[in-house]
């Protein structure tokens, strides 16, 4: 018998990330957008077969499995909040997000299941475990993160950044950060290890978003029907790829 398809709620749908994850859900076996959410009224009330809805209209939003959320601290509150009365899993790749947020999604995860991460690329998450195993080794050595975005990117550091500087606090480096924004630069994430006479540079570019859409739509199949609990990429590639859980942080 054929599994039921997932249905997903996009959050950010007008957004860059929003708008990547509509064009390449067709992509995910067994994925199905069913609505799609922005801050604004749209100006069509559906798009290839998806309604269009504005955030103050989310509520009404027809039955989904998972949302996937890509949009700004300031609005992550309400997705949230739907996904628990929903009693439906949360994705979400919004960086910048408050303590308070980060605690509310930790409450939230007792009654839903949750997969947030600064960063849904493969290869981010294999740096991190480079990282922190870096660090280890290199007691004493000054670890500098240098994270370069687009000129439309609103935090700093990038989510990336900080978790990477996590993984790295792991290894008990102490690293510091420097922000660069500059023209369209989708995403790059230096991590320089410096010592007496030698330097190391672990480096991360992505030269397309699709990557990060690809990986929130596996991310959403895989987390639909998986008791409450905060998941992180780590969970769902470490089987494949041998990674221990990856750090948590903004
Ligand atoms: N984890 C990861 O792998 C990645 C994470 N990101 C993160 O994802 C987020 C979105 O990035 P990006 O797509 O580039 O950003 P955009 O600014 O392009 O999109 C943001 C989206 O959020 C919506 N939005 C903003 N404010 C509100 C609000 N108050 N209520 C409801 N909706 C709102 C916007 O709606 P409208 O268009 O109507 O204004 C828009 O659709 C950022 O936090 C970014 O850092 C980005 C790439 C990868
Ligand atoms: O805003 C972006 O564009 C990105 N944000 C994420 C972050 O803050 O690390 C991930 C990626 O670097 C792109």
């Amino acid at each position: 018998m054929n599994k039921p398809s997932v249905k997903l709620l996009i959050h950010g749908a007008q957004g860059r990330m929003g708008q990547a994850l509509l064009r390449l859900c067709g992509e995910e076996p067994g994925c199905e957008v069913v609505a799609a959410v922005s801050r604004r009224n749209p100006s069509q009330r559906v798009v290839d077969g998806v309604p269009q809805l504005s955030t103050g209209e989310m509520n009404g939003a027809s039955a989904f499995d998972v949302a996937v959320d890509f949009s700004l601290p300031e609005a992550f509150d309400a997705v949230l909040a739907l996904c628990v009365e929903r009693k439906v899993a949360l994705v979400s790749g919004t960086t910048g997000l408050l303590g308070a947020q980060r605690e509310a999604m930790e409450a939230a995860s007792t009654t839903i299941p949750i997969l947030w991460a600064s960063n849904f690329s493969i290869g981010v998450a294999v740096l991190h475990d480079l990282v922190r195993r870096a660090a280890a080794a290199l007691p004493g050595w000054d670890c500098d993160i240098i994270e370069m975005h687009h000129t439309r990117k609103l935090d700093a550091p990038s989510g990336t950044a900080l978790t990477l500087g996590a993984a790295a606090e792991q290894g008990g480096a102490h690293p510091k950060y420097a922000a660069i924004r500059a023209g369209d630069i989708v995403g790059e994430h230096l991590v320089q290890f410096t010592g007496q006479g030698e330097r190391i540079e672990l480096v991360h570019r992505a030269m397309h978003r699709d990557i990060f859409a690809r990986g929130a739509l596996h991310a959403a199949a895989w987390l639909a029907g998986k008791p409450a609990g905060i998941y992180t990429i780590a969970d769902m590639l470490g089987d494949k790829i041998g990674l221990d859980s990856t750090p948590r942080s903004r």
